[in-house]
């Protein structure tokens, strides 16, 4: 998405063709910085730092990490070692391990000579392909958005988001955003409830640095407010991203999601998650059993920002000692869910929906 006039993506190949660049989120939005990449470490420190984050991000990070690896040492010990270093930043988004299996898959057959540049072509069709899903994501979300606006006869369209899942969290157009960006786009009123997002404040810090980049409403809430905004009618909609989703329509997002689907079931507001098939996790039918990531509780009791002279600081806000715990996502189940909005079409959160849209997923033999 374009910054100032110009386009951007949040990782891409140096100029030199000598590294990757990324933007460094963790300093959005005080400060737009970039950041070069030199070795399959600095991906990985990248990913688990959440430098870069979002699931289709971490996954075509992953994907550069294995040609940075490539370019030092081609050899089935290094490619082996990069695998399991990537693997091992962060467990619960499942297109970090889609992107180094398929990674794996095409370049371990061939001759370490062949490697590298292999691994460039595969780490560039993983984010073109990406930004195409993203598209077509927002193209199917769209239509969810211009229904509601037809009912609501020129009024604007309130939806909530939580965190980010925007194009930052994946290589472009983001997933809940792709449809926001297409209908604001195309001219319909459109008003956007940024969930802050604690503790990373990916909604303040990103959701919000997109959005008004893109010129698109919105107001930024605290986590807790979603509720309140909807028993008072004050969102259509619920759309946000996924780390991961399982074969019978679980969902594993951001820590917070699943309150908010409770609250928009109990209020009757549509609850949709915007997915690319990488997040789909074809291995699973249960949710509970998707790996929660524990982050540090640094990230609860420090808080990283702007004083008013402009320095950047961070500040702790508990009592010298207190423990916090983090755990960084959580699952909201398939029944709370009114629709998988994905590039092949909307699904409902169901085996047979997800099946109807992929069935190349079918078991064999049924
Ligand atoms: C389009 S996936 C975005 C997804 O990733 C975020 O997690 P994190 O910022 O920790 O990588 C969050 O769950 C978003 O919904």
């Amino acid at each position: 998405m374009k910054v100032n006039g110009t386009h951007y993506r949040p990782i891409w190949q140096a100029k030199d063709g000598e590294a990757v660049e990324i933007i460094d989120q963790t300093k959005l939005p005080h400060a737009f910085e970039t950041l070069r990449l030199t070795s399959m470490q600095d991906a990985a420190h990248a990913i688990k730092a959440m430098l870069v984050r979002g699931a289709p991000l971490i996954g075509a990070t992953a994907a550069w990490g294995l040609w940075l690896a490539m370019r030092e040492d081609a050899s089935d010990g290094n490619l082996e070692s990069a695998y399991t270093m990537l693997m091992a930043t962060r467990p619960t988004a499942v297109n970090l391990r889609w992107a180094l299996d398929a990674g794996r898959a095409k370049l371990a057959p061939l001759a370490p000579d062949a490697r590298v540049e292999a691994a460039k072509t595969f780490a560039e069709q993983v984010c073109d392909e990406d930004a195409e899903l993203n598209h077509a994501i927002g193209r199917h979300g769209l239509e969810i958005i211009r229904a509601i606006a037809a009912k609501k006869s020129g009024e604007t369209v309130n939806i909530l988001t939580h965190c980010n899942a925007g194009w930052l969290a994946t290589v472009d157009w983001g997933t809940a955003t792709s449809p926001i960006y297409q209908a604001h786009d195309e001219g319909i009123p459109v008003h956007v409830w940024v969930d802050e997002t604690r503790p990373r404040n990916q909604g303040a810090f990103l959701t919000a640095w997109e959005l008004n980049n893109h010129g698109v409403p919105h107001t930024v809430i605290v986590d807790n407010a979603g509720g309140h905004l909807m028993q008072h009618g004050k969102v259509d909609m619920v759309i946000t991203g996924t780390d991961r989703v399982t074969a019978n329509g679980d969902v594993a997002n951001k820590i917070g999601t699943y309150l908010k689907a409770l609250a928009a079931s109990d209020n009757g507001v549509p609850f949709y998650v915007a997915l690319p098939s990488p997040t789909i996790d074809w291995t699973l039918d249960d949710g509970m059993r998707i790996e929660i990531e524990e982050r540090s509780g640094e990230e609860v009791t420090r808080i990283p920002g702007r004083l008013d002279d402009g320095t950047l600081a961070s500040v702790t806000i508990t009592p010298k000692g207190s423990p916090a715990g983090n755990p960084a996502f959580d699952v909201t189940p398939a029944r709370l869910v009114t629709g998988l909005i994905t590039e092949r079409g909307v699904s409902a959160a169901t085996p047979a929906g997800l099946l109807s849209l992929f069935p190349e997923h079918r078991a064999a033999g049924e």
